[in-house]
């Protein structure tokens, strides 16, 4: 009898240690990682109108380059125009901006970023598309389209699918990703 209530508490030791050692349940998945990631570091623009971020990652799932858009190094933001209009278009942020994916292939970290994929908060325009074309760049995946109508995105999508590049718009596994600091 007593052997018989030693080998059944082991037993349930040996379950309950098996059932510590799973892998944790809800962790962060890749692509909503690296999302996230383009998210936060659109939270770094000073553009009040739009904030862009972008994420460059390689076939090792390893970060190669993030970017925001931002005024050129040197360039005060406190005194260069963030405005969308006006009478002389010198004076609106547009000549002057560089935009979150060329500041990603800026701050790369690695030698090059050939098949490499871009995550990115906003569709890439005709000239952030030449760069990722000429980077080797093989995919783009994307949150917002929203200027799906504007030629810079339509002739942007034309060069993405004359060399092959797929763009796919982001489906987040979780809708929502909390940062506290708390
Ligand atoms: N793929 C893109 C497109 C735009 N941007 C930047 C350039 C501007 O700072 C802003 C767009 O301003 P809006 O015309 O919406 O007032 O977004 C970028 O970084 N990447
Ligand atoms: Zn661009």
């Amino acid at each position: 009898m007593f052997a018989l209530q030693a080998a059944v508490i082991n037993f349930q030791l040996w379950v309950r240690s098996e059932t510590a050692c799973q892998k944790r349940e809800g962790y962060l998945e890749w692509p909503d990682y690296f999302m996230a990631v383009a998210v936060l570091t659109a939270q770094r623009s000073k553009d009040p109108n739009t904030q862009v971020g972008a994420c460059i990652v390689n076939p090792e799932n390893k970060i190669v380059g993030i970017g925001y858009n931002g005024m050129p190094i040197g360039c005060s933001d406190d005194v260069m125009p963030w405005g969308k209009t006006a009478s002389n278009e010198l004076d609106t942020k547009y000549p002057y901006v560089c935009h979150a994916e060329l500041n990603a292939f800026v701050n790369k970290n690695s030698a090059d970023v050939k098949g490499c994929r871009i995550y990115v908060t906003l569709f890439p325009c005709n000239e952030c598309a030449k760069l990722i074309i000429q980077a080797g760049i093989k995919e783009v995946i994307f949150v917002s389209d929203k200027n799906h109508d504007k030629s810079e995105v339509k002739a942007a999508k034309r060069l993405f699918d004359l060399t092959g590049i797929t763009y796919t718009r982001f489906t987040p596994k979780r809708r929502q990703l909390v940062v506290d600091f708390d």
